[in-house]
């Protein structure tokens, strides 16, 4: 069995003053809820709106007594709870790199901040006809989430000495195998002794793929995107959405090639079902006949299954504002 929830993003402007003065941000608030507690997407969407808009193009100071980050959070999880929102989830996006969450379930609240860096590397474990055997180069992202009040100004502290070993560099000089994974470990094992908080690293090599660490287990994720229609009966007429996903897998490290799964073989091996949903109609497809957002979701984590078993957790968007999580039951 899944779970399934809904999640939905609401951008936000305002201000706010603090020990910098007067600023302004671009805010956005993501929800999540599971989709057992909710009739429909629109529902929670308008509900949650309503709840949001007194804050857009305002000053945060006149409606808030603490306008940091993880406060805000806090005032808003209170105003959408008092208006009967089932939430699972709740992240603040603050600015394009920092941000704060709390998690509803079991009651965990983190701050994260991202930060960018450029570095040569290439795989020696890998064949040589692989073309990270070759050396190239990224433009690298690392998030960093870490709790016990730790915020986005002590992770930017956190991570200077390791931006001024990496940035600019050959990650090869620093590790022998410089895996996504690899690296994420590297990280951890740099910048946990000095924050209790550090609860996940999160290395992004390009736009498409990355990869998190929490000082036991790796994760991967793998973007893709597709273009169809669909019909459905919350749906006035066929429609149709630019779709983008997010592939999570779990498996161990291979101690040799220093990584879980190649991202180009999720790739290679999602791309028969991709091929079954781009340009076509969801609703008309074998064991489709939802056509809605979670029902999608659903099926291209039961059909990847045979190809990849070690796939979790499917996120489905289908505009900037509506999004869906399909995900296996642990165990
Ligand atoms: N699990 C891992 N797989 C791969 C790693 C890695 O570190 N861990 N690294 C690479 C390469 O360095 C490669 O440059 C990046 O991989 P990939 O996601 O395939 O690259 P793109 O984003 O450019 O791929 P698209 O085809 O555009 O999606 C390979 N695998």
């Amino acid at each position: 069995m899944e779970q399934g929830y809904y999640t939905i993003s609401l951008p936000f402007e305002a201000a706010r003053r603090d020990h910098r003065g007067w600023h302004g941000h671009s805010f956005c608030l993501r929800l999540r809820s599971n989709a057992t507690a909710i009739s429909d997407h629109e529902w929670l969407l308008s509900e949650a709106a309503r709840v949001v808009e007194p804050f857009d193009y305002s000053l945060l100071n006149e409606q808030v007594p603490d306008v940091a980050d993880p406060a805000l959070l806090s005032e808003l999880e209170q105003r959408l709870r008092a208006v009967g929102l089932p939430l699972n989830r709740l992240a603040l996006r603050s600015a394009p790199d920092r941000g704060a969450v709390i998690d509803l379930c079991d009651g965990q609240r983190w701050c994260w901040r991202s930060f960018r860096f450029e570095a040569a590397h290439q795989l020696p474990n890998v064949p040589p006809s692989h073309p990270c055997h070759r050396m190239h180069g990224h433009g690298y992202r690392v998030i960093l989430e870490a709790a016990n009040g730790e915020d986005a100004e002590a992770l930017g502290q956190l991570w200077q000495p390791v931006a001024a070993q990496l940035h600019r560099s050959c990650l090869n000089d620093v590790l022998v195998n410089p895996t996504s994974e690899r690296l994420a470990e590297w990280i951890w094992m740099r910048l946990r002794m000095y924050s209790s908080g550090l609860r996940r690293v999160h290395v992004q090599e390009t736009e498409h793929s990355g990869c998190f660490f929490d000082g036991f287990h790796h994760t991967i994720w793998k973007a893709q995107r597709f273009e169809a229609a669909t019909a459905h009966a919350a749906a006035r007429s066929i429609t149709g959405h630019g779709y983008r996903l997010r592939l999570y897998l779990s498996a161990p490290l291979d101690p040799d090639l220093g990584w879980t799964l190649d991202y180009a073989d999720v790739k290679a091996a999602f791309a028969p079902l991709r091929d079954s949903l781009d340009h076509h109609r969801l609703d008309q497809l074998h064991g489709l006949a939802g056509g809605d957002l979670l029902s999608v979701a659903k099926w291209i984590l039961n059909q990847a299954n045979a190809q990849l078993p070690e796939l979790y957790r499917v996120d489905v968007s289908e505009d900037e504002q509506r999004g869906v999580i399909a995900e296996r039951d642990p165990g």
